[in-house]
């Protein structure tokens, strides 16, 4: 154990645990030095510039589609052809990098791509970072490998996934490396780690170092992740074009701006997602002060409320008229174990949801478990026959402004209110002692679906429409009552998490995003 200090004027302050600096070498860490060098000022710009569009919303006014950027949406062009690899994405499945059993267990999976995270489903403690880098560059290399707890040994199959990984968005810092004193951005840092380390045994291997993008909000900041490409490619030496990026719009301002983000990063992009949680996320977050939009319970928010229909058809539209590929979202439903009729259910709901999927002309989707790889398999084998369905330009699809930004009708009760809190603390708990994704109430949690549950609650209490179907008002008296009884019910202790999720939930200033004041407790 020990630190490293003064690359570049990086300093790394988080321990080196044993294999730590197998990752954080010097040449790496120069690497990641000079993307913060030259990136990290226009990062701040951006998020500078997420505050004063808040700012607009706050006082009233609503997105919509950009006028200066109207001669990309008429143009007539396309983003790159996409590799061999990236052909035939039908089914994609989705694990924390920090967890070494899971990686080797989503890559053997069947799916055909597996995104490796270090945003939604990884709690960024600097072991989950730095162990999720060793774990990619075991994976890549094939040489991965896991014993459990009862000898069972884990290794990589003949065949396996494409693999994808996820950084941190760009409103993140890992704060265990410093520049001049200050945390950097976790984005250029899992960024840079990865396709520093990874780059010439990908190409080896004939895939590519593939990337999903997270939680951007306009086409700048898919501009800045563009000219981060384009730099790294320059000063590693390597094609230009060879990184290859998959956009989730998973926030309200995104969807305004599908066709300039696929623009920006026309040369480097493989298409779009639908990452519907934080997508409600940001509804709620972004509109926070309109007392004309609330949302019912998280339950009756689903993909065919009509804005997430709208956004969903939007994304695909785009996309196939690039050339890109759409792929869908997560049903957020894992197998049942121990009672079959509740499992069929669960089986049931994500068939549904990948029949919508397939049908509406998505080009493959997410699954949380290896069990619903078959599930969505067999949906998307039966609905598309050829390796994607670009070709279907869905030239149909008209969608508005006021389409996007429709506030979904339903009920808020009261056993909304507290599943939000049991979700939300149980959440919190396991994040803060290192695991990002946690099966709760049959359903799998991440820090996309865990924002809901206490968005809503901090939205509810302010909100004048904030009232349950009985007509009961919802105060934070009430709300405290309820965290209380809860809290009483469940198991564990719930000391730390509960007084953040309180934090998060009473405080008059709404927090951007849960992991900031998480982090600070990581
Ligand atoms: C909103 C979004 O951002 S979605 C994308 C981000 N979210 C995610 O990636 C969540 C992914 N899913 C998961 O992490 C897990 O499925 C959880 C945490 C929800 C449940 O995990 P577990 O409690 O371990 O599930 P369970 O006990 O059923 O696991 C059975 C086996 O499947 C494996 N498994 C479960 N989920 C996954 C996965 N996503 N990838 C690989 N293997 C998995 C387990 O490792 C276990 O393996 P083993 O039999 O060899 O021991
Ligand atoms: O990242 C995916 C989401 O739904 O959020
Ligand atoms: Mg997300």
């Amino acid at each position: 154990m020990g630190h490293r200090a003064g690359v570049q004027g990086l300093t790394v302050v988080g321990p080196l645990d044993e294999g730590f600096d197998e990752v954080l070498t010097d040449e790496a860490l120069q690497f990641v030095a000079l993307l913060v060098h030259e990136f990290g000022g226009r990062r701040e710009a951006l998020l500078a510039r997420r505050q004063e569009r808040q700012a607009a919303f706050d006082r009233g006014e609503k997105p919509d589609f950009l006028p200066e950027t109207a001669g990309i949406r008429a143009g007539d062009w396309k983003i790159a052809p996409v590799p061999k690899d990236l052909q035939d994405r039908r089914v994609e499945i989705t694990g924390p990098a920090g967890d070494r059993k899971m990686v080797i267990n989503a890559l053997n999976s069947g799916a055909r791509v597996f995104m490796a995270d270090l945003e939604d489903a990884n709690s960024p403690t600097w072991e989950n970072s730095i162990r999720g880098q060793l774990n990619l560059r075991d994976a890549v290399s094939r040489t991965i490998s896991f014993v459990n707890e009862s000898g069972k040994r884990y290794a990589l199959k003949e065949q396996t996934a494409t693999l994808l990984v996820r950084p941190r968005g760009w409103h993140m810092v890992e704060k265990h490396v410093l520049l001049d004193g200050r945390p950097i951005s976790a984005s250029l840092f899992d960024f840079g780690l990865y396709l520093f380390h990874n780059r010439a045994e990908l190409a080896r291997h004939g895939t590519g170092p593939y990337f999903y993008l997270p939680k951007l909000e306009s086409h700048l900041e898919a501009r800045l992740w563009n000219d981060v490409f384009v730099r790294a490619q320059e000063a590693l030496g390597m094609e230009q074009g060879t990184i290859k990026a998959t956009v989730l719009i998973e926030t309200i301002l995104a969807a305004f701006e599908t066709e300039e983000i696929l623009y920006e990063l026309r040369d480097h992009a493989a298409g779009l997602n639908c990452g519907r949680w934080d997508y409600i996320f940001s509804y709620v977050k972004k509109f926070r002060n309109q007392p004309d939009v609330i949302l019912p319970d998280r339950a009756q928010v689903t993909m065919t409320s009509p804005f997430m229909r709208a956004y969903s058809l939007w994304t695909i539209h785009t996309c196939h008229k690039r050339g890109a590929h759409a792929i869908g979202g997560m049903a957020a439903q894992i197998p049942v174990k121990g009672d079959a009729a509740a499992n069929e259910a669960a089986f049931a709901n994500v068939r549904g949801d990948k029949e919508r999927e397939a049908r509406d002309g998505h080009d493959g989707t997410w699954v949380a478990h290896p069990g619903l790889v078959p599930v969505a398999l067999a949906v998307f084998n039966e609905a598309m026959p050829t390796a994607n369905q670009v070709h279907r330009l869905r030239e149909d699809v008209q969608v508005t402004a006021a389409d996007l930004l429709e506030v979904p009708s339903g009920t808020i009760t009261e056993e909304g209110v507290r599943t939000n809190i049991r979700v939300g603390v149980q959440y919190l708990t396991a994040w803060l002692q290192g695991s990002g994704a946690v099966p709760l109430y049959h359903l799998m949690e991440d820090a996309a679906t865990a924002e809901i549950s206490r968005a809503q609650l901090w939205q509810w209490i302010r909100h004048p429409q904030g009232v349950l179907d009985d007509g009961r008002p919802i105060t934070a008296e009430w709300v405290e009552q309820l965290i209380g009884e809860e809290l009483a019910e469940l198991d564990g202790d719930f000391e730390v998490a509960g007084t953040l999720f309180r934090e998060l939930v009473f405080q008059e200033q709404f927090e951007e995003f849960l992991t900031g004041p998480g982090y600070a407790k990581l």
